[in-house]
């Protein structure tokens, strides 16, 4: 795998603010980590480096590959300090490239042999936000309840002005290989830890497997409690599941690479957001080449769409190179690829006083990037 950090990517997209949307936490570690972290199995005799180098290193993967992948990537990175780990990388990658708001997803795992419940993954994982040192974090975790204060703590509230500042959101996936209890189980535990960022529950997974009709209960009962959900939806041909997907009016859905048009109709007349990953859907070969993309219909018709990385390591990608991807595909210029990056704040799952805090932001950087903004 190349580095993610791309230099093609410029330092105008580097420092032009943005929003991300869809990234899987285990889909977004560094390669480098990945590979340390592979070789120390290796050495305990845990796996055979080499077989784990070789799928690693490989970087045109079919769908099934990926998934081997993430099998892979799994076996190693699943205990409590090795995702606290992650997460604090991961967190620092995206503030790096001046991402300002991030909501990270993850499928909160049990691994009964080491003593991990999927309440216990996920404070891992936010101990990975407490960890992170050289960036502001606001994961909107609420501490003291009842208090008129900042209900928005950082990582590190002493230091403020000095620092860069993401704001962190966070997504629960289910795992398209779950049954109905364990996906109602994710729910009740996000349910649980919406004081701690959680805002909302996504389906993933290897879209070969499993029944819609399976997660339904879960995610009805996601909205009804008021969370959020975004479905990746259309990653291989299914057309009752798209049909069924979007009949049931999500937040969000990912990907939309096998709709027909009778989906597409029903997509834009919903208004339903997509979180567009153009690197992903080249590299499983979901879209034959980039510039045939759905972006480009839907970006014409003003369909509400967000850039995304979808899985950063493991495509060797980053959100600047996505934008500088569309923006070269697709002809479009920087005012408008600043104004693409600028409407995804209207898509995010975090509440109104974010939105007008990123608004800010992005009213800011303006002046620092030469755009005139009407
Ligand atoms: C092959 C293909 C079409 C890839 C497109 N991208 C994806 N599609 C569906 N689920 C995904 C994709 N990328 C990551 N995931 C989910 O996210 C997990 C990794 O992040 P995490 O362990 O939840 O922190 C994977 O095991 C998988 O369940
Ligand atoms: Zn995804």
């Amino acid at each position: 795998m190349a580095t993610r950090s791309d230099s093609t990517a410029g330092n105008w997209w580097q420092m032009m603010p943005k929003v991300e949307l869809h990234a899987h936490l285990n889909g977004s570690i560094r390669d480098t980590t990945l590979l340390e972290l592979a070789r120390e199995l290796g050495e305990k005799g845990s796996i055979v480096f080499s077989d784990v180098e070789q799928v690693i290193m490989k970087n045109d993967r079919s769908l099934r590959e990926v998934f081997k992948l993430f099998d892979l990537i799994h076996l190693i990175t699943t205990d409590h300090k090795t995702v606290t780990r992650i997460t604090k990388e991961v967190i620092e990658d995206f503030a790096a490239e001046n991402v300002v708001y991030l909501e990270l997803r993850t499928t909160p795992k049990r691994n009964a042999s080491i003593g991990m419940s999927k309440e216990s993954y996920l404070q891992a994982v936010l101990e990975g936000l407490m960890a992170v040192k050289n960036v502001d974090v606001d994961f909107g975790q609420e501490v003291n309840e009842g208090s008129t204060g900042n209900s928005h703590p950082t990582n590190d509230v002493c230091c403020l002005s000095n620092k860069k500042k993401i704001y962190v959101r966070l997504l629960l996936s289910i795992d398209r290989r779950e049954s109905t209890e364990a996906a109602m189980e994710t729910v009740e535990l996000a349910l649980r830890l919406k004081r701690s960022g959680v805002v909302g529950i996504d389906l993933s997974g290897n879209p070969a497997i499993g029944e819609w009709k399976t997660f339904l209960p879960a995610l009805k009962f996601a909205k009804e409690e008021g969370l959020s959900v975004t479905l990746h939806c259309g990653e291989v041909p299914n057309s009752q599941e798209v049909h069924a997907m979007l009949d049931f009016i999500p937040g969000r859905i990912g990907h939309a690479c096998f709709l027909e048009e009778d989906h597409w109709r029903k997509l834009k007349s919903y208004k339903i957001p997509v979180e567009i990953c153009l690197t992903s859907n080249i590299r499983t070969e979901s879209i034959s080449s980039v510039d045939v993309h759905h972006f480009a219909d839907l970006y014409e018709s003003r369909h509400p769409i967000t850039l995304c990385t979808d899985d950063s390591g493991v495509f060797s990608t980053s959100l600047s190179n996505e934008f500088v991807l569309a923006a070269s595909t697709f002809g479009i210029g920087k005012k408008e690829m600043y104004e693409l990056a600028r409407d995804a704040i209207n898509f995010i799952f975090g509440g109104d006083g974010v939105k007008e805090k990123l608004e800010e932001i992005f009213a800011s950087a303006a002046v620092e990037l030469e755009i005139s903004i009407d």
